[in-house]
């Protein structure tokens, strides 16, 4: 495995838990989840499911502390994560939907001008990190210019460049063929051998080389 991906930044670490209790969450007029807790302990990979509109992004965003509910607790080891911001935001990494990539920019200009904003410091990990997901042949080419999955893996050299420990992903083999879904699989399954967490939503199952995983429904029941 190269080097990018040996370890999360605080692996060495002692285990952390991402825990949210008696949550409540409304979108408009719609009552999402009521009483509704869960964790994500270090080493384990999450599965949220649900049928469309479950809420299953709004809760992961939610859990990030980049949207709130209307009530509840979630807490990063222990601490509340808006006491804990500093910590949890250097912790947590987030690929959603859409990457937040420049499109003027190449992939590798995008992520050499996000690695300062996020206090790691840029340098050849970014080609490692590109070659790593496939976009090797591509650092040179905008973005706006890239496929679908070629976005996508930009968003996963993304997350590698986080060192984060806890990593939550958002219909993370969407667009993808099959090997980059196999490299989904198996770059989960490195982290959380590794020491790190990842919730992950996602309709689709997960390759079997993902490792062992744990489900966490929302929504209506057989309905997926
Ligand atoms: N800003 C908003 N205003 C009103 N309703 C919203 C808003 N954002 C989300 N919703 C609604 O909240 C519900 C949950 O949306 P969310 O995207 O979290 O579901 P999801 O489980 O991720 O769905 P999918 O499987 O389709 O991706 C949906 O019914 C959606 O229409």
């Amino acid at each position: 495995m190269s080097e990018i991906t040996a370890q999360p930044q605080n692996a060495s670490q002692t285990a952390f838990r991402l825990s949210a209790s008696d949550l409540e969450i409304w979108r408009g007029e719609t009552l999402l989840l009521n009483g509704f807790s869960c964790h994500v302990d270090a080493g384990e990979l999450v599965w949220l499911r649900g049928p469309n509109g479950a809420g299953k992004t709004t809760l992961m965003r939610i859990l990030l502390g980049l949207s709130h509910p209307e009530a509840g607790q979630i807490s990063w080891c222990g601490r509340d994560i808006r006491e804990a911001r500093a910590d949890f935001l250097a912790d947590a990494a987030w690929c959603g939907h859409q990457p937040g990539l420049r499109p003027e920019l190449t992939p590798h200009e995008n992520l050499a001008a996000w690695l300062p904003l996020c206090g790691r410091p840029s340098g050849r990990r970014i080609e490692e990190a590109l070659a790593l997901v496939g976009l090797g042949d591509r650092q040179a080419q905008p973005c706006h210019s890239l496929s679908a999955g070629q976005v996508r893996r930009a968003g996963l050299a993304r997350l590698l460049l986080s060192e984060a420990r806890l990593w939550c992903l958002d219909e993370p083999l969407t667009s993808l063929d099959a090997e980059g879904q196999t490299l989904v699989a198996r770059l989960l399954a490195d982290h959380c051998r590794q020491g790190g967490a990842a919730l992950v939503s996602s309709h689709q199952a997960l390759p079997e080389s993902a490792g062992p995983i744990r489900e966490l429904r929302i929504g209506r029941e057989g309905t997926q």
